[in-house]
């Protein structure tokens, strides 16, 4: 028999459901998803550190949660080590699950983080309130009350980037990767091709390091704490080495090349992200998970917008009218999502090529 837990959004709103996962109560910024599959790359995706995630999908669990393999050093199938969301809220929770690579249920892998889910909402009646009035604080209640708090007025990259330099591959091409919460995928990206990885901390000064070519990963909250960054990030562009940023990394090149961001309504969280590429017709189906992006308006002379969203227009990446720098606001490296955009880590290995050749 489960127990009745209580979703409270900042509004007033009340939903009372059932409880799965850990029987306790947790606060955050409610958003929603609508991806339709990938709930174990999504709970430990860093990016939503501080967040109590819907998902639309009707039903949640069915397929279970895969058990840990390493590749490397890294997890095979999870894109950090541990459970980031603050909560999960679900319509129809399956304990039951069947899946060729289940280990344990979703319940029982919240449990082990302590992580509350909540099942029993009309979780597309709450995406339709969130999509009218905006990403919400809210909590989920079970015995003992919390207050409601802001995650994006914490430095939460600062929570979940690591404490030391690690190192990876050893391949031709000497990449460091600001770790801001960085997805896993993103690093075997990299490994499967030329690589040697060096994994630094979100406020490491990188500018001393000998490298072939700079990253920036995604992360989780608002992309103005990450001062450190920046400011490292404005010595690199008076460099010419290849820079390329996806999400929170987007955001960094975007602050640090002189423009703003700002927060999105409800942001953009699916598999299905339609985004344009800039002086085409092509248009590719994007994985995104994001809630702050770059404003077009505010960006510099020298910088272009790469990627257009095709459902409200807004900035989906940005590249540099002259030096091999770009970005994406999706993830190419996907985990879950489409993998059509792959192709964007060659391009910034080819332009790593291109820059040892003219020293
Ligand atoms: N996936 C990400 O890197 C998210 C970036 C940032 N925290 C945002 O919400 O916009």
């Amino acid at each position: 028999m489960s127990q009745t837990v209580k979703l409270i959004l900042e509004d007033g709103t009340e939903i009372q459901g059932e409880s799965f996962g850990a029987f306790t109560s947790a606060a955050g910024e409610v958003v929603f998803s609508t991806a339709m599959t990938g709930y174990p790359e999504n709970l430990t995706d860093p990016s939503f550190a501080g967040q109590i995630l819907v998902l639309t999908y009707p039903m949640v669990g069915n397929y279970g949660v895969p058990g840990e393999e390493l590749y490397e050093s890294i997890s095979k199938i999870f894109e950090s080590d541990k459970i980031h969301i603050a909560g999960l809220v679900v319509n129809y929770y399956s304990e039951e699950h069947s899946h060729w690579n289940a280990a344990k249920s979703l319940g029982d892998w919240l449990k082990e983080y302590n992580i509350p889910g909540i099942f029993g909402v009309d979780t597309r009646m709450l995406t339709k309130k969130l999509r009218e009035k905006g990403a919400m604080l809210g909590k989920i209640v079970a015995e003992t009350d919390v207050p409601l708090h802001d995650p994006n007025l914490e430095n939460l990259v600062a929570q979940v980037s690591p404490a030391g330099v690690q190192h990876y591959g050893s391949g031709q091409h000497k990449i460091v990767l600001v770790d801001c919460g960085t997805k896993t995928n993103i690093i075997r990206c990299f490994l499967e091709r030329d690589v040697e990885l060096i994994r630094v901390p979100w406020d490491y000064d990188f500018t001393t390091l000998d490298y072939d070519g700079l990253f920036l990963s995604n992360g989780p909250g608002d992309p103005k704490m990450c001062e450190a960054t920046i400011q490292h990030l404005q010595k690199a562009l008076q460099q010419d080495k290849p820079i390329f940023g996806i999400c929170l990394g987007s955001q960094l090149m975007g602050l640090a090349a002189g423009g703003d961001t700002f927060k999105l309504k409800y942001g953009h969280r699916s598999h299905n992200q339609p985004v344009k590429l800039t002086g085409t017709q092509h248009c590719y189906i994007t994985s995104q998970n994001h809630g702050f992006a770059v404003d077009t308006a505010t960006l510099p002379a020298e910088w272009d917008i790469l990627f257009e969203n095709l459902n409200d227009g807004t900035c989906e990446g940005i590249k540099h009218k002259t030096k091999p720098f770009f970005s994406t606001q999706f993830h190419p490296e996907a985990a879950g999502g489409p993998q059509d955009t792959e192709f964007l880590f060659d391009d910034f290995l080819k332009a790593v090529v291109e820059y040892k050749a003219s020293k």
